[in-house]
């Protein structure tokens, strides 16, 4: 059942060790460097929008690693040949070695197809992944953040989910790979943190949505913008009434940054707080792809929504507690729709998308 003990609140969590020395450079006297930030996993959806945000700063170096599994060099197309930038082709599963002073850990494949496909290779780039990242903030000197999920919650018996909350995760089903993996990779944080004074983030990611999700993404949103465009019917997985939150990638990733440069080490729910079932979301999606977005196109009135026999894999409900007492961010309100859907539909709309449809 549920525990009472905060995570973090009581002292236990919390080290007195002194972090590692950063770079002399940090506090040189006459000569201000940049902050050297890597991004591992900066190709893919939620990556690339923090690379395009840390990039804003021109005070701000920026390196990706990538293994261009699930992230691609077309989200980054805007920033090669930057001289601020460097994008190196990486699996965090092997050790890497560069000088930075701040480490977004976000490597690994979050999209419950892709994850489900080589569980090995997830497990292994959750677990080996961030034990080679937090080893190197301890040669280095570095913050190191790690992008956990709400996954870790498993099917929660407890809802909405506070960050004190420790789940209900099954240790040997398919997702397992997954949220076991980020459990284990916030462990290791918390243990590199007590043991040797690295300064640790941890943020628990609910589902985010917004432009650059891979069309195959295989996850609700994209799923069902891409069927409705398509003018399919919208798959429905049974109940229909297992409900989610979705937070707009914009959003998340301000989350983010608030969170590395502030004093929490987490583990903090970042998501958007309004929930909705997937019936719901399916009808908003179906309403808000109409001629209009579109183009005229009479795909766009075909759209059904339709309850398809799979059983749901995932958990009931996840949604984040409303952040709490100092919200990272200001968080949009209620449904992804709006002005940044919209945005995001003319994207997944694009002709080229629409052929994509046509031949498959
Ligand atoms: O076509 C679909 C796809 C999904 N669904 C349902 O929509 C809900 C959400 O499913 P998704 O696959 O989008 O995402 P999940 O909530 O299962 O996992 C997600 O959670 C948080 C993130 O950290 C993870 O990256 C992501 O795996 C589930 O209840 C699923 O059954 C449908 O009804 N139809």
């Amino acid at each position: 059942m549920a525990q009472k003990e905060t995570n973090g609140s009581n002292g236990e969590h919390t080290t007195s060790r002194p972090p590692p020395t950063p770079s002399p450079l940090r506090f040189s006297k006459f000569f201000q460097a940049n902050l050297r930030i890597l991004v591992t996993g900066g190709a893919g959806f939620i990556g690339s929008h923090l690379v395009d945000k840390l990039m804003e700063n021109e005070k701000h170096e920026v390196i990706v690693a990538d293994n261009f599994f699930t992230g691609s060099k077309d989200n980054l197309k805007k920033w090669i040949g930057h001289p601020r930038f460097e994008l190196i082709r990486h699996d965090v599963t092997q050790p890497l070695l560069v000088e930075v002073d701040q480490i977004y850990h976000l490597a690994c494949p979050a999209s419950p197809i892709f994850y489900k496909h080589n569980p090995v290779k997830t497990i292994k780039t959750n677990v080996i992944g961030t034990l080679n990242m937090l080893g190197l903030a301890k040669r280095v000197g570095a913050r190191i953040l790690l992008t956990s999920t709400s996954e870790v919650y498993g099917d929660p018996l407890e809802h909405p989910q506070t960050e004190a909350y420790w789940g209900n995760v099954n240790p040997i089903g398919v997702r397992s790979c997954y949220d076991e993996g980020k459990r284990v990779a916030e462990t290791l944080m918390f243990d590199y943190h007590r043991q040797h004074g690295i300064e640790i983030r941890i943020a628990r990611i609910f589902n985010t949505y917004g432009p650059r999700m891979n069309i195959d993404d295989g996850r609700v949103v994209s799923n069902f913008i891409a069927q409705a465009v398509r003018g399919e019917p919208l798959t429905v997985q049974k109940p229909g009434t297992q409900t989610r939150s979705f937070c707009y990638v914009a959003d998340m990733v301000d989350g983010l940054i608030k969170l590395m440069n502030g004093n929490n080490t987490g583990p903090i729910n970042l998501g958007n707080p309004g929930e909705f079932t997937m019936l719901e979301l399916a009808e908003n999606v179906k309403e808000l792809i109409n001629p209009e977005f579109l183009g005229g196109s009479p795909r766009s009135s075909c759209a059904t929504v339709w309850c398809s026999w799979r059983v749901i894999s995932g958990s009931a409900w996840r949604c984040p507690r409303r952040p709490r007492p100092k919200p990272p961010c200001v968080w949009r309100e209620g449904y992804p729709r709006g002005e940044h859907t919209h945005s995001w539909v003319r994207h997944y709309s694009w002709p080229h998308f629409i052929t994509e449809f046509e031949f498959q």
